[in-house]
């Protein structure tokens, strides 16, 4: 079967879990693939079985997206590559620990991979995709990112920076025609939670990852900009999301607010 978009999506992540069945689906959307990880010979057999099953072209590019001279690779690769239309931000890591068992250097590496390349990735894509004025940014985030009282605090804060780096490229590159789509999954059985040092076996039962990718594309496919695949009422992030925006006329003020101004009584 030959390609039937034309159009190339680019991710990362995609020798294992979420990034690896989303590489299965938008190739059988018929796009082409450019899959990004360090692990290359996982590439190579999910490569070798989607070029087979759907005819569609693929590429690795084989990096650790820690390492700054080996994210260059995929940052001029998404500069350059006119044909690439998608990009999926998928790769990131937990780790299982509380915040004064993380190390400085533990603590540095997670946020390279969840917060750093993420955002050079898509600063890479932005300015080609506003030129066309069309493509779309799909961010992998984590319901974690609205649960600081989970434990997970740096894992947590990076994914609520995914939160809000999407919803504030959704506002600056929504008009320009371009797609921003935050996902943010619960737990779901994928390898991140044995790489991270949790047994999943010994956690109540999750979503499998195949359903959470459908799902996700669901919310793609209606252009959404938060996808929130696990939420029975989509409401209550409606709710949510609508307190704080009535908050927001009232946040900037010349005097501070009545309760933090000094009380000088005097008394006789
Ligand atoms: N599973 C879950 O419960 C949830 C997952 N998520 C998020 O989903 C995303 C995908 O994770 P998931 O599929 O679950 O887990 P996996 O561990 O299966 O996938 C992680 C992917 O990221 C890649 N990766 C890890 N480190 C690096 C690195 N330094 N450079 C390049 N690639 C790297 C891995 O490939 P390789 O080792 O070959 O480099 C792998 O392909 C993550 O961002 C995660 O935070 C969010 C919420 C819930
Ligand atoms: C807790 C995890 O590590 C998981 N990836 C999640 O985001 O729920």
């Amino acid at each position: 079967m030959d390609s039937l978009t034309n159009q190339t999506v680019l991710i990362t992540g995609a020798s294992s879990g979420i990034g690896a069945v989303y590489a299965d689906r938008f190739a059988k959307r018929g796009y082409n693939l450019v899959l990004v990880a360090r692990d290359r010979t996982r590439m190579e057999a999910l490569a070798n079985r989607v070029r087979q099953e759907t005819g569609v072209a693929v590429d690795i590019l084989q990096a650790d997206l820690t390492e700054m001279g080996e994210l260059a690779q995929v940052e001029e690769r998404l500069r350059t590559d006119t044909r690439i239309s998608v990009l999926i931000n998928n790769a990131g890591a937990s780790v299982a620990s509380s915040f004064v068992q993380q190390s400085p250097d533990e603590i540095a590496k997670i946020i390279s991979l969840n917060i750093t390349a993420l955002t050079r990735l898509s600063s890479a894509v932005a300015p080609r995709f506003v030129e066309a004025g069309d493509g779309a940014i799909i961010n992998i985030s984590s319901a974690v990112a609205l649960v600081p009282e989970f434990g997970l605090t740096i894992y947590g804060a990076t994914k609520a920076f995914v939160l809000f780096l999407s919803q504030g490229l959704h506002s600056e590159l929504g008009p320009k025609g371009i797609y921003v789509q935050a996902v943010l999954p619960a737990s779901t059985r994928t390898e991140i939670w044995e790489r991270s040092g949790w047994d999943l076996n010994a956690l109540p039962p999750v979503m499998e990852v195949d359903d959470l990718v459908d799902a996700a594309l669901v919310g793609f496919d209606r252009r959404e900009t938060v996808t929130i695949p696990s939420l029975p009422d989509a409401e209550q992030w409606n709710t949510f999301d609508a307190a704080r925006q009535v908050m927001l006329p009232n946040l900037n003020q010349v005097h501070p607010a009545n309760r933090y101004r000094l009380v000088t009584s005097i008394q006789e």
